[in-house]
């Protein structure tokens, strides 16, 4: 995150012992890291026990669309899918409003993130989010990814001005191209149902064991579902192995690892013979996506303490190696 809207504790004491079943609101933190809304560390006192939430103040989406996500952490963590659970309060709800924005509190997920993963995590997240895509097969609502096709054809006209030659041809090219696979008879027969759209290792926690090395760590769960939508479910795996599975030139796909997500993922869910044949042009489409957020992000920056912008050249790199595949 950053933080974009300050809070404080004295703004927030009295809401949380009058609302909610969670005792005494004694700490709040803000959260480095993340960059798309406003995160804090909550801790509450129940029943003389330290208890641990995450409260999120949302910077862009409305009222209207969080419902998708929420609801959606709510179905997935009911079917044992280690995600953060929403809070409800005493009338059930959990979206609020918190300084004129939608906010709510989910619970705080064990563990941390591994930044430099080995074969064994790219296995674990394979596994889970093939578990994960299953589990949202009977979730009722769905959403759009707002991160698709149409925004990237909105957004890139806004970032073009600002990119050299070169850059400019490479993401119409690929805009292109990206145009007539989504409108393919094959792309239409892709799976799709509720996807988590941002699983990059910032996103997924591992529980260490108490371990200082990493060889026992267990899977803790996934977060940050604010970029979910009902997408194809090929577009996560390649979002997914776009970042979990680089090679140390930190741009093309290293093999072991792709190929341990690949298999754990299809040991659950394995993938269809439209799917294996849009592989390589997913990637690319994954890979686009990030690219044109980040120059977004980077062009047309917003206000906020805390904020780091991610790279953008870093996916360039990675669209140009998943081109030359
Ligand atoms: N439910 C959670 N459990 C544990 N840590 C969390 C949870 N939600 C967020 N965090 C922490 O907050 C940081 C920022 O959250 P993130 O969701 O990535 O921000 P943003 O909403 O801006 O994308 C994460 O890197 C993680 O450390
Ligand atoms: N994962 C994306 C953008 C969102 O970042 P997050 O840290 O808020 O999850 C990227 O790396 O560009």
């Amino acid at each position: 995150m950053a933080v974009f809207t300050p809070i404080e504790l004295k703004d927030i004491s009295h809401w949380i012992a009058k609302d909610f079943k969670i005792g005494q609101a004694s700490e709040i933190r803000g959260i480095h890291g993340g960059i798309e809304n406003s995160n804090f560390f909550l801790d509450t006192m129940q029943d003389g026990k330290k208890q641990e939430y995450v409260l999120t103040i949302f910077e862009r989406l409305s009222a209207q669309q969080l419902p998708y996500y929420l609801e959606l952490m709510r179905h997935l963590a009911n079917k044992g899918i280690p995600v953060p659970k929403p809070i409800e309060n005493h009338k059930g709800e959990i979206l609020f409003s918190l300084k004129g924005k939608p906010a709510a509190i989910v619970s705080k997920l064990p563990g941390l993130s591994r930044l430099k993963p080995e074969v064994k995590h790219c296995s674990m997240v394979g596994e889970m989010l093939a578990k994960m895509h299953l589990a949202g097969k009977d979730f009722s609502k769905t959403q759009e990814n707002l991160r698709s096709l149409g925004w990237w054809q909105k957004t890139i006209p806004l970032i073009t001005p600002h990119l050299n030659a070169a850059q400019k041809d490479l993401l119409i090219h690929e805009l292109a191209i990206q145009e007539a696979f989504f409108s393919s008879a094959a792309y239409d027969m892709i799976p799709q149902g509720a996807s988590h759209c941002d699983l990059f290792r910032d996103n997924v926690l591992f529980d260490p064991r108490g371990l200082a090395d990493s060889s026992q760590d267990q899977l803790g769960g996934f977060f940050d579902f604010y970029f979910a939508g009902t997408d194809k479910w090929l577009f996560d795996l390649a979002v997914t192995a776009n970042d979990w599975c680089l090679a140390d030139n930190k741009q093309d796909l290293d093999p072991a690892r792709l190929d341990a997500l690949m298999q754990a993922y299809q040991s659950v869910r394995p993938l269809t013979s439209e799917e294996q044949a849009s592989w390589p042009l997913m990637l690319r489409a994954a890979a686009l996506r990030f690219w044109v957020s980040r120059l977004w992000d980077f062009y047309l920056p917003r206000d906020a303490q805390m904020l780091t912008p991610h790279d953008p050249t870093h996916f360039e790199h990675i669209l140009l190696s998943r081109r030359s595949l």
